[in-house]
């Protein structure tokens, strides 16, 4: 059996469905991109069905990938397996992952279908999904709290029906490592056909186990792993890309695999996926945290000194953190900024160029040093609002002790620029009322406010985050500026342009002031 491990990413499908999370299209493609550069094998793009967008989506991020095989999600159903076809069919190479859940809970409760029904379905929709498309994955959703006599007859009747890779997903993460391995043992050793399939894990992390899970299935004959750039996924999230690949790497006399991740792309992948989503790592994060590689205690440094590997298992390069020693303040020119750009993983048309420096410049000037930390909320903030049709144009905001504050902003909604002033129980409240009153979104409401130092020092960016809530939805905005009220109205604009593109064009009802 090959020693190699295809990393299966689904950060742009199963990474999506955290609440939140959603991505644009231009947001997708980027992240396709990052992914490939990275090395990822197999780079699930969305569920075709789903929606327009997701098809699209899934189609661009096909029509975009050099050398990455590119999967929709698709139900058992003859719908979802054709709108996925003609969405991977552009793909260099397509595949097709159909689904249905195999335990007796879901089954009976949610697909109100008997087990034999369920297999007949496997048949049906892996076979017609072959007879489209040469690579076609199958998944046992709760394979592991599936009867595993019933599990075993559903994974040979997907290998008959042509699949060639079968996925196991703990879809609730409930398996320990120590089951999830015996489960792959038991079926690869059992089932009659398995020999002409890849067994794939797919993990989630609601007992923070989805990675050793994994790594306990790779251990037991699973040459597929799938798992979201830091984590990002469905409740408490997948199992995260960075840390698998890095456990394989670092702990290789443990565990003699290999991927094809090129390590030193992670912290780049990381931090572009964080920047788009909103979702902030956490510090002490495996891998890829702010803390991953910091060290505060005195014999940690004494330590460090004399010889890093005392208390660095691995190198900060091997992961893409190395700090490059262009320093970038209110002198720097174009030549040295685009150089920036370009060792933090920033390739930008000219036009994006040229106002992501003109705020540098004005970012240069408000603050006495620029992080590479900075550059990234800039650049990331600029580039993300590129395509919205709501833009912050100018905040004003008069707030103190004795009065209620007021706020007067003005907006270009699709390029019409409209003004409004509003009062609120500090500037943030007023500012998000005069936001209201330029875009009126009563089903929206404002589900969560959070702001966060982008680096160092009380002139640091603030990066806020906005989720708004519409009929059971959400959606994230992020924006950035060393001034907080203004980088809370990007936020919020940044958010109102996601849900505009939730509901549909049509969308929002714009009045003028
Ligand atoms: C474990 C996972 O991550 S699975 C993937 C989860 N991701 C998503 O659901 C995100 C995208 N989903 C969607 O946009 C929508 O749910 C859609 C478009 C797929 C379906 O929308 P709707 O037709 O409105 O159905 P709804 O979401 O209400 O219910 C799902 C239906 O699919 C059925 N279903 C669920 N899984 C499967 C399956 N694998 N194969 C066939 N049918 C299935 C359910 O039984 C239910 O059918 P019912 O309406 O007859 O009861
Ligand atoms: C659809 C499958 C692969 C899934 O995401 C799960 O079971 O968690
Ligand atoms: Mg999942």
């Amino acid at each position: 059996m090959t020693d190699t491990v295809l990393v299966f990413d689904t950060t742009l499908r199963d990474g999506e469905q955290s609440p939140g999370c959603s991505m644009n299209l231009a947001e997708k493609l980027r992240v396709a991109a990052q992914l490939e550069t990275m090395g990822v094998d197999i780079i699930e793009a969305g569920f075709a069905i789903a929606s327009e967008g997701d098809f699209e989506a899934v189609s661009e991020v096909a029509k975009q990938c050099k050398r990455a095989t590119v999967a929709s999600l698709a139900r058992a159903a003859t719908a979802d397996i054709d709108r996925a076809w003609a969405a991977v069919r552009h793909a260099g190479k397509p595949r097709i992952h159909t689904f249905i859940a195999t335990s007796p809970l879901h089954m009976r409760v949610k697909l109100n279908m008997a087990p034999e029904a369920v297999l007949e379905a496997i048949r049906g929709s892996v076979s017609h999904a072959r007879n489209i498309c040469p690579d076609v994955e199958w998944s046992a959703e709760d394979a592991t709290r599936s009867d595993p006599d019933f599990l075993a007859r559903a994974i040979e009747t997907a290998i008959r029906a042509g699949a060639r890779t079968i996925n196991l997903p703990d879809t609730v993460g409930y398996a320990t490592p120590e089951t999830y391995g015996a489960m792959f043992r038991d079926m690869i050793s059992r089932v009659p056909n398995a020999d002409q399939a890849i067994f794939s894990t797919h993990c989630h992390n609601d007992l923070g186990l989805a990675v050793a899970n994994t790594l306990s299935a790779v251990m037991a004959g699973a040459r597929q792993v799938e798992s979201t750039v830091n984590g990002i996924g469905e409740r408490a999230g997948n199992a995260a890309v960075e840390e698998i690949a890095m456990a394989l790497k670092v702990r290789h006399d443990a565990m003699p695999y290999r991927t094809n991740v090129v390590s030193t792309e992670i912290t780049r992948a990381s931090r572009l996926v964080s920047g788009i989503t909103g979702f902030q790592v956490q510090p002490n994060k495996a891998i890829v945290g702010a803390n991953a590689f910091a060290h505060e205690s005195g014999i940690h440094q004494d330590g460090m000194l004399k010889d890093a590997s005392t208390y660095e298992i691995m190198t900060p390069e091997s992961v893409g953190l190395s700090e490059s020693n262009l320093v970038l303040g209110k002198h720097s020119g174009r030549a040295a900024f685009r150089q920036k750009l370009a060792d933090l993983g920033y390739a930008l048309a000219d036009n994006e160029f040229q106002d992501a420096f003109k705020r540098f410049k004005d970012l240069a000037d408000a603050k006495k040093q620029v992080f590479d930390e900075d550059i990234v909320a800039l650049v990331d903030d600029e580039v993300l609002r590129g395509h919205d049709r709501i833009r912050v144009v100018e905040v004003e905001i008069y707030s103190g002790s004795h009065a209620p504050a007021r706020a007067v902003l003005t907006l270009a909604i699709d390029d019409v620029t409209k003004t409004a002033t509003a009062r609120g129980n500090g500037p943030v409240d007023a500012l998000f009322n005069a936001i209201h009153e330029l875009v009126p979104h009563d089903r929206g409401v404002l589900h969560l406010y959070e702001v966060h130092a982008v680096s160092e020092g009380t002139d640091a960016q603030a990066e806020v985050s906005v989720v708004l809530r519409e009929d059971g939805r959400s959606v994230r905005g992020v924006g950035a500026d060393v001034d907080t009220l203004i980088a809370s109205a990007r936020a919020y604009a940044n958010a109102l342009n996601k849900l505009m593109v939730k509901r549909g064009r049509s969308a929002l009802d714009a009045k003028a002031s």
